[in-house]
């Protein structure tokens, strides 16, 4: 029996077997394993890694679980205190499994397209097949039919909640000032795009693929994609990749790179290692994680781009010659990225961001050892927190590592400037724009030459 037919097949005198139960019942373990456990969602929606549950459903069943975590995701401050609102008090502090089935059914009724009647009936036989929710099930009932009640005050009422948690928001705040951390929270709403970047021809591709080029990447962003990425035109000839527009700026920043030994440093998937190539650096693609260097392999090869590749932790890698120049994209803690990773901020606190900040301190030091003196290193990483940007490279100079701030080359597009911060770096946040397009992730991009020997 094949994936669809078990989605088609339900026994409907069996509650569990009704269409759209499964994909609710997975979507609320996932959801649990991201809140409660912290377990980052990529890997629990990969088709042939992650959680059983979800690799039990058929295509249709499995776009509805991610419609369903995502978008619970990225309205949970919201969803939270709408189900909060309709309580007396609060659910006890063993009903989490409880409190998760609620929160998928309340992102039906207030954020998708789903009969209210299906979300409300679907969660209620959730509680009563779970011994420990049973008991809930008229409490479930009572709930979502006074949210399906009162729906449009609600969502009022909702207009003012940031999206955003608490710890992060007032981060952004005291980082970017109100207004920006605001913008930020709001463009965490929008349905991101799919941006990609070609080999060649942008103009072209767009025409053919119904996207607009952004100017400032040459990135084609498509803003209304449809089906799956891997069955576009061009994807399996390997003319493009998806990359979003602020991650294509930071290797681009290197300008032609022909005749000069580049490694780039943390690689996979490997969308910069891509880039590079193509500027015609001779490239070395290092990574520590074999499995995603293999990805990387694969992504070059539908790609046909050839670069070396070598599976090592950059710390311990020791080069015969040092490189012309290193592209530094550092691990962490993703938050630039949560319009499309909306699980960043609640599978992360403040702590992480301190300790990642260490290890890219660590990296960038490193890094520097890796190139020739005069050569150039580009750190980049997506976070919006500045303690994994700015300030990495504030104390790497502080510190008197053998680096100064360079410039970059000369001939990038004007529409770049605005992103440019006092000292030279690159600051993207998803509260700007590139080329009057909103939809953009956070990075930070600089760079430093090795400035002794
Ligand atoms: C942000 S991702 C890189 C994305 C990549 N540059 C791209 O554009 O496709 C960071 C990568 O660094 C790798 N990494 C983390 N620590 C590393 C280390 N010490 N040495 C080498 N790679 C490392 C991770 O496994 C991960 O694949």
């Amino acid at each position: 029996m094949n994936d669809d037919m078990k989605r088609t097949a339900p026994n409907k005198d069996r509650p569990n077997d009704k269409p759209g139960y499964a994909a609710r019942a997975a979507a609320s373990k996932i959801l649990a394993a991201v809140v409660d456990r912290k377990t980052p969602l990529d890997g629990m929606i990969d088709t042939e890694h992650g959680n059983p549950a979800y690799r039990a459903l058929g295509p249709a069943d499995r776009a509805l679980t991610r419609a369903l975590v995502l978008t619970t995701l990225r309205h949970k401050p919201m969803i939270d205190q709408a189900i909060a609102s309709l309580l007396d008090r609060p659910l006890p502090g063993g009903a989490r499994a409880l409190s998760h089935v609620l929160a998928i059914a309340a992102a039906q009724i207030l954020y998708l397209d789903v009969p209210d009647h299906s979300a409300v009936d679907i969660a209620v036989e959730q509680a009563n097949a779970d011994p420990r929710n049973k008991r809930f099930s008229g409490l479930v009932n009572a709930v979502l039919r006074g949210m399906t009640r009162r729906k449009a005050k609600i969502l009022d009422e909702l207009e003012s909640v940031s999206p955003i948690p608490d710890w992060f928001a007032e981060r952004l705040t005291a980082v970017y000032g109100a207004d920006t951390a605001h913008a930020i929270g709001r463009a965490q709403l929008q349905p991101p795009t799919i941006d990609i970047s070609v080999k060649s021809d942008p103009e072209g591709w767009a025409a053919r693929l119904g996207g607009t080029v952004l100017f400032s990447t040459g990135t084609i962003r498509l803003d209304a994609p449809s089906g799956a990425v891997s069955d576009m035109d061009g994807f399996a000839e390997g003319e493009w990749w998806v990359q979003d527009a602020a991650a294509a700026i930071p290797a681009t920043l290197f300008g032609d790179l022909t005749g000069q030994r580049v490694i780039d440093l943390c690689a996979a998937p490997g969308g910069k290692t891509a880039q590079l190539v193509m500027q015609g650096g001779q490239v070395t693609a290092l990574e520590r994680s074999k499995s995603r260097l293999r990805r990387l392999e694969q992504n070059l090869a539908r790609l046909q781009l050839s670069a070396e590749t070598i599976a090592a932790d950059m710390m311990e890698y020791q080069p015969e010659v040092p490189f012309d120049a290193a592209l530094l994209d550092a691990p962490c803690s993703s938050t630039g990225t949560a319009r499309r990773h909306p699980d960043v901020f609640w599978t992360k606190d403040f702590s992480d961001i301190e300790k990642l900040a260490e290890v890219q301190y660590a990296m960038a030091r490193r890094a520097l050892d890796l190139v020739r003196p005069g050569g150039i290193v580009i750190f980049s990483n997506c976070s919006l927190d500045p303690l994994e940007g700015e300030t990495v490279v504030e104390r790497l100079l502080a510190d008197g590592a053998p680096a100064e701030r360079a410039a970059f080359p000369a001939g990038r597009p004007d529409t770049l400037a605005p992103f440019f911060d006092a000292n030279g770096a690159i600051r993207t946040t998803p509260a700007a724009q590139l080329d009057g397009k909103t939809g953009l992730d956070g990075f930070y991009a600089v760079a430093l030459r090795r400035t002794d020997g």
